[in-house]
C-alpha cells in the first residue's frame, strides 16, 4: 500500500502482540510503514522501495526448528536495519552470534544503561526506563556487532554501524518505554532518512492516484457499504478516483438495527451523493443463519453470502454497461488494519481470535478483485482522513457496528423473531446512551441477546423470557478495550426501559469484562 512518493520503512512481523504498535507509532510521526509477515520473499519487500526493515518481536525462540524465519536475504539489503526483541535474536543467531534461555528472564519494567553513543540513541539519557518480555537472550554477538547498552542481567541493545544495523532486547513500541518514540525516531527519520509527509492529504491524493490507475479508464468497481465509518471513506475516496463507475451496494443482511436500512440509505444518497443500490437480501441471510448457533460457522456464512450478492449485484451491473465494452472486476472494502490482525490470515505465527466477516470468511473462489484503501490504518486514522476528506462528523463519529451484525449479538441460533427482539432492545440502549451525552466518548454501546430465559414478576403476573446484557466499551482502535463505568443512572433507564418496553425480555445484566480476556462482540 506504499506509493513511490512516500517514504516507507517495512516491518517484518514474527507474531508479536505489539507489531502493529510499531507501525502505529512510526505513522504518529508522518512517516508511512507497513507490516509485512516475516515470510514475505525479499523481492515482495523490496517492490515497496523501503528506506529501512524493523524486525519485530515474537512468541517463539529462534533455536526451535519450527520458529518462523525471514528470508536470510533480509540481513544482507545495505538498507538500515532494526531488530526488536525477537528481530535482535533472529538477526545474532542468523549471523553467527548464539541466542540461548536467558539465565533471568525479563518481563516488565528494566533499567538500560547506554553503554556507547549510537545514532539510535540520539538525544537519549544515560539511563532509560523500558519494557522488556523475553526469556531467550543473545549469549555471543554476531561478528562485527558491539554492545551498546545493557540492563543488569542482559544485553539491551547492539550494533554494527558500518552494516546499518541496530537490535534492542526491549520494546520501544510500547508507551511504557519512555523515550520509545525518540527511539523510533532516530532510526526511522536520521537512521533510514524517511521524510516525515505522510499526512491524511498526502494519503488521499496517492490513493486516489493508485486506484485510478489500478482500475484502468474503462473499469468500474462496486463498493460494499454499510455506512459505517470505514467503507463510507472508502467509497468517498474510491469515487473521488473514478468518479460514477463506482457504484455502491448496501445490503440488508437481515441483521441490521432497527430502521438502518432505510436511514443508511438516505445519508449515503444525500449527504455523501454516493451512487447507491440497496438490496434487501434478509430472507436469503436469515434461511441460511437458521438452525446454527455456532459463532464461527454464522461468521462464514453472512462472509460467504455477502460475497454471493456482490457477485450477483456486479453480474447485473456488468449486463447494462456490457454493450459499452466496461468491465467491473473490482469490489472496494472498508478492511482496516484490526479486522486483519484478528482474522490473522496474512501473519502466520499470530492466532486467529475470530473471522471477521471481510478477511478470514470470504470464499476461496471470490471473482471480483479487492480494493482494500484503509487496510493498514487504525480507525482513529480513517477518521482523521476522513474529516480531510470533508464528511459530515455524523458518520465520521458513528460507533463501529460489525458486518455480521445483530447475529454476533444474538447468542445461539438467529431468527426473524429474535432479530426483532435485540433491535428494539438495542435501539433504546443506544438512545438512552446518547441522551446522555456519552455516545461520542464510547467506542461501543450496544445490548446482546441471551438464548438464556429467566422467571420475573410483572403485573403481578409470572413471566419467563430472554435475558439481554448491555455491553459498553471505551477503546482507542478496539484491539485491547476497557468495560466502561456507565452511571448508574442510565443503567437504570436503559434497564427499566428495555423490560417494560420490549416484549419478551425480562432482565437485563450488565458486562463487566475487559478485552482481553473478553471480546468486544459476544461472538
Ligand atoms: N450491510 C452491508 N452492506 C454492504 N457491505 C457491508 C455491510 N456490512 C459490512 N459491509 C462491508 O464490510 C466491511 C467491514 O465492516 P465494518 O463494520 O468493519 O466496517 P464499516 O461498517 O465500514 O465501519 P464501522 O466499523 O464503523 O462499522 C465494510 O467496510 C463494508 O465494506
Ligand atoms: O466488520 C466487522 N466484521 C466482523 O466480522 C467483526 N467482528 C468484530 N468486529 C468489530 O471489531 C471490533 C473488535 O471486536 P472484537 O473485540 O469482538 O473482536 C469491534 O468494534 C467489533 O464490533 C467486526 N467488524
Ligand atoms: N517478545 C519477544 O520478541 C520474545 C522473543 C523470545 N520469544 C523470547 O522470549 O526471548
Ligand atoms: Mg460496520
Amino acid at each position: 500500500m506504499s506509493t513511490p512518493t512516500t517514504s516507507t520503512i517495512v516491518i517484518l512481523d514474527f507474531g508479536s502482540q505489539y507489531t502493529q504498535l510499531i507501525a502505529r507509532r512510526i505513522r504518529e510521526f508522518n512517516v508511512f510503514s507497513v507490516v509485512l509477515p516475516c515470510t514475505t520473499p525479499l523481492e515482495k519487500v523490496l517492490e515497496l522501495q523501503p528506506k529501512g526493515i524493523i524486525l519485530s518481536g515474537g512468541p517463539s525462540s529462534v533455536y526451535d526448528d519450527a520458529a518462523p524465519k525471514a528470508d536470510p536475504a533480509v540481513l544482507a539489503t545495505g538498507l538500515p536495519l532494526l531488530g526488536i526483541c525477537y528481530g535482535l535474536q533472529f538477526m545474532t543467531h542468523h549471523l553467527g552470534g548464539n541466542v540461548v534461555p536467558a539465565p533471568a528472564r525479563e518481563y516488565g519494567h528494566a533499567e538500560v544503561e547506554v553503554l556507547q553513543q549510537s545514532a539510535l540513541f540520539h538525544g537519549l539519557p544515560q539511563t532509560i526506563d523500558v519494557w522488556m518480555s523475553h526469556g531467550d537472550h543473545a549469549e555471543t554477538l554476531a561478528p562485527g556487532f558491539q554492545i551498546i547498552a545493557q540492563t543488569k542481567n542482559a544485553i539491551a541493545a547492539l550494533a554494527n554501524e558500518d552494516r546499518r544495523m541496530w537490535a534492542v532486547q526491549f520494546h520501544p513500541e510500547v508507551a511504557h518505554t519512555r523515550q520509545g518514540m525518540e527511539l523510533l525516531k532516530n532510526f526511522v527519520v536520521n537512521i533510514c532518512g524517511a521524510e516525515q509527509n505522510w499526512t491524511p492529504a498526502h494519503f488521499i491524493e496517492t490513493t486516489v492516484a493508485r486506484i485510478r490507475e489500478q482500475v484502468g479508464p474503462a473499469g468500474h468497481a462496486i463498493c460494499a457499504l454499510s455506512g459505517g465509518v470505514d467503507s463510507s471513506v472508502a467509497a468517498v475516496l474510491v469515487s473521488k478516483a473514478i468518479g460514477d463507475r463506482l457504484t455502491c451496494v448496501f445490503v440488508n443482511n437481515g441483521v441490521l438495527r432497527k430502521d438502518e436500512f432505510e436511514k443508511v440509505q438516505r445519508t449515503m444518497r444525500e449527504d455523501l451523493h454516493l451512487n447507491l443500490i440497496a438490496v434487501d437480501s434478509s430472507e436469503r441471510f436469515l434461511s441460511k443463519l437458521a438452525g446454527v448457533t455456532d459463532p464461527e460457522k454464522k461468521r462464514k456464512i453472512i462472509g460467504n453470502e455477502f460475497i454471493a450478492v456482490f457477485d450477483d449485484e456486479s453480474k447485473k451491473i456488468f449486463e447494462a454497461e456490457k454493450s459499452a465494452g466496461e468491465e467491473i472486476a473490482w469490489l472496494v472494502q472498508g478492511t482496516l488494519y484490526p479486522d486483519v490482525i484478528e482474522s490473522a490470515s496474512v501473519h502466520g505465527p499470530s492466532h486467529v481470535i475470530k473471522s471477521h466477516h471481510n478477511v478470514g470468511g470470504l470464499p476461496e473462489d471470490m471473482k471480483l478483485k479487492l480494493i482494500e484503501p484503509l487496510r493498514d490504518l487504525f480507525k482513529d486514522e480513517v477518521r482523521r482522513i476522513g474529516r480531510d476528506l470533508d464528511m459530515p462528523a455524523e458518520i465520521l463519529e458513528r460507533q463501529p457496528f460489525p458486518g455480521p451484525g445483530l447475529a454476533v449479538r444474538i447468542l445461539g441460533e438467529v431468527s426473524s423473531d429474535r432479530v426483532a427482539i435485540l433491535q428494539e432492545a438495542d435501539a433504546i440502549c443506544t438512545e438512552e446512551i446518547k441522551k446522555a451525552g456519552l455516545y461520542r466518548q464510547l467506542w461501543q454501546s450496544f445490548a446482546v441477546l441471551l438464548p438464556v430465559k429467566t422467571v420475573g414478576v410483572m403485573g403481578d403476573q409470572r413471566t419467563y423470557a430472554y435475558t439481554c446484557a448491555i455491553r459498553a466499551v471505551e477503546s482507542e482502535d478496539g484491539m485491547t478495550a476497557d468495560w466502561a463505568p456507565l452511571p448508574y443512572e442510565v443503567l437504570r433507564s436503559i434497564s427499566s426501559r428495555i423490560v417494560s418496553e420490549v416484549h419478551g425480555i425480562n432482565r437485563v445484566v450488565y458486562d463487566i469484562t475487559s478485552k482481553p480476556p473478553g471480546t468486544i462482540e459476544w461472538e
